[in-house]
């Protein structure tokens, strides 16, 4: 078989906006319900979940039969949990927490297989289709999306020189770290966070990369989509999941 396409690094390639919705509870089950909600993609994190990388696959392949892209989060930029994402079938990776251009080319040396890279090769894993796709090792990269997380005061200032290392197509603003980092704990929205937010978006699409982001505020959605950010998501399951049960309740009880 062809090796799959990776419609998400198309489409952000070519500036095609990209609606996405968290998932922190990790179940195949709520991946499922998700993935068959209507969003362009669905971020499968590991970094602030109960999730370890091994048991990340089984929620890769419960989005697998839907017209959604899946990113996986490691908990960290790590040679390690990295590859074994890719094995797993991982075609695009957020990676948290990149402050510098030499942790960014780390992260490209992580996805790419050796000389550009130090990715081991795996024998006949899900990544391959267990050894359907003949060329994977050939081609793997070109299907491979890179998405590197910037969120905190030093990341932010070197957003563009990011953005610019060969082998990266987009980069992700964290506001919550962000936030904590510029001195606004527990205020992602704050004034100030959010114009370093919309510089940080203008710069990376200067670069000529991709700016993503994830905010529940809706009107900092629009803000950040006008500004440019091309991956947007904006829900996380398990604060909808809350909002409705409250709702419910608060509706019956008046
Ligand atoms: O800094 C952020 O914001 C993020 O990295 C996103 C969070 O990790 C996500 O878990 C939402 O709380």
């Amino acid at each position: 078989m062809d090796m799959p396409k990776n419609a998400f690094k198309a489409a952000i390639a070519a500036g095609e906006l990209q609606v996405g919705i968290w998932n922190t509870i990790p179940d195949p089950s709520v991946v499922e319900l998700l993935a068959g909600a209507g969003f362009d993609w669905i971020l499968i994190d590991s970094e602030h979940t109960p999730v370890t990388t091994p048991a990340m696959m089984p929620l890769m392949q419960a989005a697998s039969g839907y017209p959604v892209s899946t990113i996986a989060r490691p908990g960290w930029n790590d040679m390690v949990e990295i590859k074994r994402l890719l094995d797993q079938g991982a075609q695009t990776l957020l990676i948290p927490y990149v402050q510098s251009v030499e942790e960014a080319e780390q992260a490209v040396r992580f996805v790419r297989y050796p000389p550009k890279g130090v990715r081991g090769v795996g024998g006949t894993t899900r990544a391959s289709r267990y050894g359907a796709v003949k060329d994977y090792i050939q081609n793997a990269e070109k299907e491979i999306c890179l998405l590197l997380q910037v969120e905190s005061v030093e990341g932010m200032a070197q957003a563009e020189e990011i953005a610019a290392v060969d082998g990266v197509d987009g980069v992700f603003i964290g506001p919550g770290d962000l936030a904590v980092s510029m001195g606004y704990p527990g205020q992602p929205t704050h004034p100030e966070v959010k114009a370093a937010i919309l510089d940080g978006i203008k710069r990376i699409k200067a670069a000529g990369k991709a700016p993503g982001i994830l905010t529940l505020d809706p009107a900092f959605q629009d803000e950040a989509r006008d500004a440019g950010a091309i991956f947007v998501a904006v829900a996380l399951d398990a604060s909808v999941l809350r909002a409705g049960a409250i709702a419910a309740r608060e509706r019956f009880q008046g």
